[in-house]
């Protein structure tokens, strides 16, 4: 067929040598929907663009027309021929674009011009009375093969879409059947205690003792349809299922009700482990148990809403908490679009705004929206964020797990053989058709632009990102990329990538802020984010130094901008913790003459010390819910053995077995430690369990046991390696870790604030100034990077140049932004508020030239 398409297409090329048709088939495979790739500048790209200016898209929709013109002239179409059809004379190059538009109208005209139209040609082929080749329509053998672009996409080949039986020839009515003479088969020797089974659910056979044996009771055989009994039994009649209760979806689509949204997260129960007593188990038994317990183990153990934490830790858990969305959400009128734009027009979507707008919440609106759209086809929809801990609040994976790069610091090709040779990583480029990208901000641009190239090599696909549906959500007015310690080159966002303005269709800029309610604050926070901050917000945030109260019982959240800081902090709320301490040591391999450098700023601790009660963050993806970055509280201490024997559920272990039965702990104990002797020889060691919290609200208990961080030459050689507890102390944490959470008691210590953005970020964590202490606040710490202040500008000219144009222009916009400063919430009244509050001047300027600031002058 390949072959074939080959040949028609050099056909049609030599017929009509055309070469303004290729050229448009390369503008369809580089569409320029977007601004000029190469300045950047959207509104001098906007004054070029034209909706309709396609090439190929005008030559196609000609060519089809003139082509519909000539034949409904009085000379109506044949009707459709199996699965082929005359060729119109027009070219090849034309044809593909227009095959489907023709075809369906040819089909329409087809109807309409005869009467006999479903008479003629049943798509139907009788096998019983084939038609000699000569009766068949010669046309069939003729006709040429018409080429969509996405036939040679190596996605559509692994689109394994089921084809409905219906479709399927009919089976001839005369088709012999057997006699049903089943029923009158006498079994010679029945079998005492049998019950016999009627015909249609036991074959002959099951009626016959078996051979040699004599014969035994035996408990009635399930329904078993065997082989000789294949032809006489009629196609069994199809149970009709139903989705479990907790599958079903809300009715009103445009309300998210978040709770509702995490209750959904449903999981496959694990198999019930096989009812053997633990004295009697055999090895493979056990060898079975620990299976299963794994797999348990490796499940969320509840989907309900979550219990109340042991009171062991009930600090650590509120301390970290995302504020919890107890009440449904519904998007605002902007979130809503944006919502639309993706998940009906499947554009590629960048939407983005100040701190607290919703970002977020609308990527997640976004993607139950669309796992709702895959829901038979999940691995279309990737979802990834720049950083473990923004992919664990969206319940992603990093983008760079996702797409298998590693570090991702060789060039493309090496890159492209990199994933190649890693099976999933390849498959995931393959199969997905819609990537999410949550906190844009830290990407950097050079990453940006190798992903789209690899996306392109590896989907075999032109098109930026290989034709994968992008959106991307992030504020660059936050932490920017993390820069490249070995080449010291200048950071390069995102926006900044070459091929930025072509991957991406619509930007958004959201306005409204929900996580401040006061718009005061909202106001002072604003003036951060643009590093223009004037002399009456640098006083408000100095009076915020102040200690906060602990009547509400709360526990504070802390915030540094260095690493060092947040060990100190961490190490010293460990040790007012009063339980036994457990200390766990790397093991490091590799080159010992580059090893310690190369370790050196590893994630994974050289050593950890914990306690029954310490907050921790996991720092590894395990698996879809329990990522780098998740949050969770050590229950207690246990070996391998032992958890593999009592389960994780109930949390229990060294300092954690109040719950268990006397006698059944003292049975487990016994058999463990001889487990634990048997394989070892020595006292087990014991590792941490540790009951993680999930935002969907799901808990998830895990035995936490070394894994291992390699360095790796691009040749695969292994440079280094450390193994460690995948874990970290997470009482306080980094600003950069904290981009994305919601915090309702934080205190942020902005003395060693090196970074642009970080100042905005990690005061824009908070919900309220009652519930914010800073420390060190000086108004030179507040940068904002002019480079993004120059993107954001281009933004807002674009689209005040939008709004000057005629409105059909403006049918299709490039940018949304809204006129208008951020401002929080007009649902929580504070709009009003806002309005009439004269006395607060918040920045001094005329409503064009606020909102000029906005968005960076
Ligand atoms: N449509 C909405 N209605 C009510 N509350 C909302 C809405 N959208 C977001 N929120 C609330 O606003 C707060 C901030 O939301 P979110 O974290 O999504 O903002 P963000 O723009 O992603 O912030 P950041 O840039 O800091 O990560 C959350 O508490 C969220 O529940």
């Amino acid at each position: 067929m390949l072959s074939r398409a080959v040949q028609s297409a050099g056909a049609s090329d030599q017929s009509a040598p055309n070469h303004a048709s290729k050229a448009g088939l390369a503008k369809e495979l580089f569409p320029s929907s977007s601004p000029n790739p190469h300045d950047g500048n959207i509104a001098d790209h906007f004054k070029k663009h034209r909706p309709s200016q396609n090439v190929f898209g005008v030559a196609a929709a000609q060519a089809a027309s003139s082509f519909n013109r000539s034949h409904s002239a009085g000379q109506p179409l044949k009707p459709r021929s199996g699965n082929f059809s005359k060729p119109p004379s027009f070219n090849t190059a034309s044809s593909f674009g227009s095959v489907r538009s023709s075809n369906s109208s040819r089909a329409i005209t087809s109807l309409c011009g005869k009467t006999d139209s479903f008479k003629d040609e049943p798509d139907v082929i009788d096998l019983v009375n084939p038609a000699p080749q000569s009766q068949r329509n010669p046309v069939k053998t003729a006709a040429p093969v018409y080429i969509a672009e996405d036939d040679f996409s190596d996605d559509d080949d692994l689109d394994l879409d089921f084809e409905r039986p219906s479709a399927l020839p009919q089976l001839p009515p005369q088709l012999p059947t057997l006699p049903r003479t089943t029923s009158a088969v006498t079994d010679p020797h029945p079998a005492s205690g049998t019950s016999a089974l009627s015909w249609s659910q036991s074959s002959p056979s099951h009626y016959r003792a078996p051979p040699q044996r004599p014969p035994r009771p035996a408990a009635p055989q399930p329904p078993k349809r065997a082989a000789s009994d294949a032809d006489s039994i009629a196609a069994p009649k199809a149970k009709k299922r139903a989705l479990p209760k907790s599958w079903q979806r809300p009715a009103k689509e445009e309300y998210i009700d978040v709770d509702e949204y995490q209750s959904m997260t449903v999981t496959t129960p694990a198999p019930k482990p096989k009812d053997v007593a633990l004295w009697d188990a055999t090895a493979s038994a056990v060898k079975e148990q620990k299976k299963q317990l794994k797999n348990q183990s490796k499940k969320p153990t509840q989907v309900e809403p979550p219990k109340p934490v042991e009171p062991t830790a009930p600090q650590a858990v509120k301390s970290h908490a995302v504020v919890a969305t107890n009440h449904a959400i519904s998007l605002s009128n902007e979130q809503r679009h944006v919502k639309s734009l993706v998940c009906d027009k499947n554009q590629s979507v960048f939407f983005t705004g100040p701190a607290g707008t919703g970002k977020s919440v609308l990527m997640r609106a976004i993607i139950q929206e669309m796992k709702k759209k895959w829901l038979r086809d999940p691995e279309r929809l990737a979802v990834t964020a720049s950083t473990g801990l923004a992919a664990c609040n969206i319940g992603g994976m990093t983008l760079h797990s996702f797409s298998g790069i590693g570090l991702g610091k060789e060039d493309v090709q090496q890159l492209v053989k990199k994933i190649r040779r890693n099976p999933k990583a390849k498959n995931r480029w393959l199969r997905t058709k819609t990537l999410i990208i949550d906190e844009v901000s830290m990407v950097d641009g050079e990453l940006f632009d190798k992903l789209s190239q690899i996306g392109r090599i590896i989907r075999n696909n032109g098109r930026p990102w290989g034709g994968i549906q992008l959106v991307i959500t992030g504020d660059f007015f936050q932490l920017p990329p993390v820069p490249d310690g070995d080449k010291k080159r200048e950071v390069k966002f995102a926006f900044e990538a070459a091929t930025w303005n072509t991957s991406i269709d619509h930007t958004i800029g959201l306005t409204e802020v929900f996580r401040q309610k006061d718009p005061v604050f909202a106001n002072m926070l604003n003036e951060m984010r643009l590093g223009r901050i004037s002399e009456q917000t640098v006083e408000s945030f100095k009076k915020l130094a102040r200690p906060l109260g602990s009547d509400d019982g709360l526990e504070v959240t802390e915030l540094f901008p260095t690493r060092n800081e947040v060990e100190a902090s961490n190490s010293r709320r460990l040790a007012a913790l009063g339980d036994q301490a457990h200390r766990f040591d790397a093991f490091d391999s590799g080159d010992p003459a580059v090893r310690e450098k190369l370790l050196a700023n590893m994630m994974a601790p050289k050593a950890i010390t914990l306690k029954k009660g310490a907050q921790v963050m996991l720092i590894k993806n395990m698996d879809e819910t329990l990522v780098n970055g998740s949050l969770g509280t050590v229950m207690g201490f246990m070996s391998e053995s032992t958890f593999e024997l009592t389960g994780a559920a109930d949390g229990y272990g060294s300092g954690g077995e109040e719950h268990m039965d006397p006698n059944f702990k003292k049975r487990v104990a016994a058999f463990s430690r001889q487990l634990d002797n048997s394989s070892s020889g020595s006292k087990a060691v014991e590792y941490p369990l540790v009951r993680f919290h999930a935002v969907d609200g799901t808990s998830r208990t895990l035995l936490c046991v070394p894994e291992e961080w390699k360095v790796e030459l691009p040749t695969g050689e292994v440079q280094a390696c450390r193994k460690q507890l995948p874990l970290i102390l997470a009482w306080a944490l980094s600003i950069h870790k904290a981009q994305g959470q919601t915090l309702e008691r934080v205190k942020v210590d902005l003395g060693k604030v090196f970074e642009k953005g970080q100042a905005y970020v990690a005061l824009s964590r908070a919900t309220s100034q009652q519930g914010l202490q800073v420390l060190r606040f000086e108004k030179h710490k507040v940068m904002a990077h002019p480079r993004v202040v120059q993107f954001y500008n281009k933004l807002y000219s674009a689209e005040t140049a939008l709004k000057k144009r005629p409105t059909a222009m403006t049918s299709q916009p490039i940018t949304n932004f809204t006129n208008k400063a951020a401002m929080p919430s007009a649902r929580s009244g504070s709009i009003t508020a806002f309005a009439q509050r004269k006395d607060v001047e918040v920045i001094d300027l005329e409503e064009e030239e606020a909102a000029m600031a906005a968005y960076g002058y």
